[in-house]
């Protein structure tokens, strides 16, 4: 079991995590930009096992949650979406957040490509449940997605910042819902993708079944008191 870090010790591993995940983004994206040839190549994937070998020299398992998480305020430094230590996350930054309504900022890379120059449609559905959970979760509800519905209206261009809001609409029981949109950053107006997400706040006994194995606790995922 990992043990979780406090203080100004989980401040400092959190700083290294996120200098990491920065280079590692970095690395992500050359690779999948490289045109160097194939000699290149071989070389640089055998650096990159050897990076490998290294980090695994001290790994938690595949259900610890990393000594620099929160989990209980749902705090994910690995998040795919926003974790600063991931090396796959655009990463989304949220701006603010609370009440009930989320604003968040990202610029989609290369590596999250759809067609051509334009964000993966799966991108930009992770994008929105995720502003959308958060909303829910800054009016101190918890729950897993049940649905998510989105309607792309307009491309989202790869390099280009864009702003996401986020807002509940309803709840009810454990469910709840949001609604969400992206827009670019220089022309807030015109929407570009809205997502509607119904979330389910997991019963106690639901949650252990869900999170079995999972070695602490996610009480963020159930209903809040
Ligand atoms: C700060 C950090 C923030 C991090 C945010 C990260 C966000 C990430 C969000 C996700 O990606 S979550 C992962 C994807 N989702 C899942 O894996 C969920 C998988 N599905 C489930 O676990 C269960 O189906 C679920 C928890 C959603 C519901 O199971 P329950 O057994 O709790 O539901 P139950 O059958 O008791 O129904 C509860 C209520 O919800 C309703 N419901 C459940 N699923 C529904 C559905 N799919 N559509 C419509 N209604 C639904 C159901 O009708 C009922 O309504 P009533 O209370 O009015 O009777």
């Amino acid at each position: 079991m990992a043990e979780l870090l406090t203080g100004e010790a989980r401040e400092q591993r959190r700083a290294a995590v996120a200098d990491l995940g920065a280079a590692l983004r970095e690395l992500v994206d050359a690779a999948v930009r490289t045109e160097v040839g194939a000699p290149g190549l071989a070389a640089a994937a055998a650096a990159a096992r050897d990076l490998a070998a290294q980090l695994r020299a001290g790994q938690r398992g595949l259900l610890e949650v990393a000594s620099v998480d929160d989990p209980v305020a749902g705090e994910r430094w690995y998040s795919p979406v926003y974790g600063p230590g991931s090396p796959v996350a655009p990463p989304l930054l949220v701006d603010s957040e609370g009440g009930g309504r989320v604003t968040a900022r990202v610029t989609v890379p290369k590596a999250l490509e759809g067609p051509p120059g334009l964000a993966h449609g799966g991108t930009i559905a992770t994008l929105l449940d995720h502003v959308l959970a958060r909303a829910l979760r800054s009016a101190g509800r918890g729950g897993l997605t049940a649905t998510l519905t989105v309607t792309y209206r307009r491309p989202v261009r790869l390099g280009v910042e864009h702003v996401l809001h986020a807002e509940v609409a309803t709840t009810e029981g454990r469910r709840s819902t949001a609604r969400a949109r992206i827009v670019t950053a220089d022309d807030p107006d015109t929407v570009l993708a809205e997502g509607e997400g119904l979330f389910v706040a997991l019963r106690p006994e639901a949650a252990a079944h869900t999170f079995a194995g999972v070695d602490h606790a996610p009480e963020a995922w159930t209903a809040r008191p």
